[in-house]
C-alpha cells in the first residue's frame, strides 16, 4: 500500500509542551499511525520548550513579516517525531502556557497566534515547501480551526483535511473586525463559511470547511449532536450528518506500562498484582496519608475544572471517608477547586491529600497504589486517566458520558455473572448518583476476590493505540479514494 503522508496541526504535543490530553493524543498519534503505512508530521508552534529540544533544526521556508514579525518554518525530528515548526517569536517566544500568560489571563493576540499556526498548515498543504506536500491534513481543536478556511479560501487545489474535536468547550470566537487581519477574505464571513453567531468562530470554521470531522469516542460524538452537549455547534453538526465520526483515543502503552514504569515503586502486571500494594506504600507516604493497606485509596490526576466534575468529590467527601476511605489528588486548574481539596486536607490529615501542580511522575504514582480513580466528569469527550487506570488495574469510578461511558463495563451483577466488568460508572452525573457510586465501590472492596478480579479484567482491557490507528488510518484512505 502506498505510504501516506498526513501533516497534524495542534498548538500542544507531548512531550514538549502539554496543557492537557490534546498533547497526549497528537504526541501519540504518529507512532500509532506509523504501522498503518501512514507518516505523519506535526506542526506546532515554536514555544521556548519546543524550540530548545530541536536546536540545530533545519529551516524550510523564511515568511517577511509574517502576522507582524518575521517567521522561520523549521523541520526537525525529536522525540521520535517528525516536526514543523513555526519559529515567530513575535508570536510564541513567551513565559506561560500556549494559551495564559502568567497572570492566567488569555494572551490578548491569541486569534493572530493561532491563525498563523492554521495558515502554515495550509500553507504546507498548498505546497509552499516543494520537499514535503501531504495527502491530508488533520487538524486538532480550534487553535488549528481555521486551517480548513485557510485551505479552502486560497481558490487553489488542496489536500483533504480533517478536523478533530478533543473538546467542545474551547471553541475560539473572536471579534468580526479581525478578518481583514487573519488574513481572511471578505466574503469567508458567511454562515457557511468562519461565521459563528455575529463573531469569527474557529472551531465552527473547522466543522464547517474540513472535509471529515472526529472527536475522540463514539458516544461523545453522538452527544455534541444535541443541544445539551453541543455548546451552540449541535446544529452544524447535525447537518454535517456522517462526516462526523468517532474514534476512540488509546494511549502509550509503552509510557504506561506498570512492569517497567521508571516512576512508581514497585513493578507489576496482570499475572502479579499483589505488587501492587508497594506501590499503595510508597504513595500513602509520599502524601502524608496513613499507611493502611486496607484503607480504600482514591486518587484523583486531573485538570481541576468544572467539567471533571470535581466539585462533586468535595461535597460527599464524607461518604468518601465514611467507611474509611482515603483520598489522593493531583491537579491543577480553578483556584475554588484547589483550596477546597487543599482545606479537605488541612481538615483530615491522614485521611486527604492534594498535591498541586503539574507533575507526570506523581501521576504515575497515583495510578500504581490508587485502588480507585475517580473521573466523575460532566463530560469527557474520551478522557485518558480511566485508560492509564484500566492499564495499572486502579478501578475507574465515573460519570457515565462521552468516552467514560464507552471504555469502563459497569461492574453491575450481570457483569459480575459474566465476569467482564473491569469499573463503576453512574449516571446522571449528581451528586446523590456519584455517593451511591462511592457505596458500591465500598462494597465491592470488601469482596477482596472479586475486586481482585475486577483489577486483571481492568489491566487485561486493550487501551493501546491498536485500533485507532486503524480506524484513522481507514478515514484518511476512504478520503483520498473519494478524491481519486
Ligand atoms: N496535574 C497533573 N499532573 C500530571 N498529569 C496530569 C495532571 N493533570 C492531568 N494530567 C494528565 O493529563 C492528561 C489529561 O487527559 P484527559 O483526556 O483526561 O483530559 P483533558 O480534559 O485534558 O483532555 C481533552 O482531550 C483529551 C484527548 O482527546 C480527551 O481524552 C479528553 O476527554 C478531553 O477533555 C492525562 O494524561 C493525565 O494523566
Amino acid at each position: 500500500m502506498k505510504q501516506l503522508k498526513v501533516l497534524s496541526v495542534a498548538s500542544e504535543i507531548y512531550p514538549f509542551v502539554k496543557t492537557g490530553g490534546l498533547a497526549d493524543v497528537v504526541g501519540a498519534l504518529p507512532g500509532a499511525l506509523a504501522a498503518e503505512g501512514i507518516a505523519v508530521t506535526t506542526l506546532v508552534p515554536g514555544y521556548p520548550s519546543v524550540l530548545k529540544a530541536i536546536e540545530g533544526a533545519e529551516t524550510v521556508y523564511v515568511y517577511h513579516w509574517f502576522y507582524g514579525g518575521d517567521a522561520r518554518l523549521l523541520k526537525a525530528h525529536a522525540a521520535g517525531l517528525d516536526l514543523m515548526v513555526l519559529d515567530a517569536p513575535h508570536l510564541y517566544d513567551r513565559p506561560g502556557n500556549p494559551y495564559v500568560g502568567g497572570d492566567g489571563r488569555d494572551w490578548p493576540d491569541n486569534p493572530i497566534r493561532f491563525a498563523a499556526l492554521s495558515r502554515i498548515a495550509a500553507d504546507l498543504g498548498l505546497s509552499f515547501v516543494p520537499a514535503y506536500q501531504p495527502d491530508i491534513v488533520h487538524a486538532h481543536d480550534w487553535p488549528t480551526g481555521l486551517t480548513p478556511a485557510f485551505l479552502r479560501y486560497s481558490g487553489r487545489p488542496h489536500p483533504p483535511s480533517v478536523m478533530t474535536i478533543h473538546n467542545m468547550a474551547f471553541q475560539g470566537q473572536y471579534p468580526r473586525e479581525l478578518l481583514p487581519a487573519l488574513g481572511l477574505p471578505d466574503h469567508a464571513f458567511s454562515v457557511g463559511g468562519v461565521e459563528y453567531f455575529g463573531t469569527i468562530g474557529y472551531l465552527k470554521a473547522g466543522l464547517q470547511l474540513a472535509d471529515r470531522i472526529t472527536t475522540v469516542s463514539p458516544t461523545y460524538a453522538s452527544e455534541i449532536c444535541t443541544p445539551e452537549g453541543g455548546m451552540g455547534l449541535d446544529g452544524l453538526l447535525r447537518a454535517r450528518g456522517t462526516a462526523l465520526t468517532g474514534i476512540l483515543n488509546g494511549i502509550d502503552i509503552s509510557v504506561w506500562d506498570p512492569a517497567t514504569d521508571p516512576h512508581i515503586a514497585a513493578p507489576f502486571d496482570a499475572a502479579n498484582g499483589a505488587a501492587r500494594a508497594a506501590n499503595k506504600r510508597a504513595l500513602q507516604e509520599r502524601l502524608g496519608l496513613a499507611v493502611d493497606p486496607d484503607a480504600q485509596l482514591f486518587g484523583i490526576v486531573s485538570r481541576l475544572t468544572w467539567q471533571k466534575g470535581l466539585d462533586l468529590v468535595l461535597d460527599r467527601l464524607g461518604t468518601l471517608l465514611a467507611d474509611g476511605g482515603q483520598l489522593a489528588v493531583l491537579g491543577s486548574g480553578e483556584p475554588g477547586l484547589a483550596e477546597g481539596f487543599g482545606l479537605a486536607s488541612i481538615g483530615n490529615p491522614g485521611r486527604v491529600a492534594i498535591a498541586h501542580g503539574y507533575d507526570e511522575g506523581l501521576a504515575h504514582l497515583i495510578q500504581a497504589g490508587s485502588d480507585v480513580i475517580l473521573v466523575p466528569s460532566r463530560f469527557e469527550p474520551c478522557g485518558l486517566t480511566q485508560l492509564c487506570a484500566l492499564r495499572y488495574g486502579a478501578i475507574p469510578l465515573v460519570g457515565r458520558v462521552g468516552g467514560l461511558a464507552d471504555t469502563i463495563i459497569d461492574a453491575n451483577d450481570v457483569a459480575r455473572a459474566a465476569g467482564i466488568g473491569t469499573g463503576i460508572q453512574f449516571a446522571p452525573v449528581t451528586g446523590d448518583q456519584y455517593e451511591a457510586a462511592l457505596r458500591r465501590a465500598a462494597v465491592l472492596w470488601r469482596d477482596r476476590a472479586y475486586w481482585k478480579k475486577l483489577q486483571k479484567n481492568a489491566m487485561k482491557t486493550d487501551v493501546s493505540w491498536l485500533r485507532a490507528a486503524a480506524s484513522y488510518a481507514a478515514l484518511y484512505r476512504s478520503l483520498l479514494a473519494e478524491r481519486a
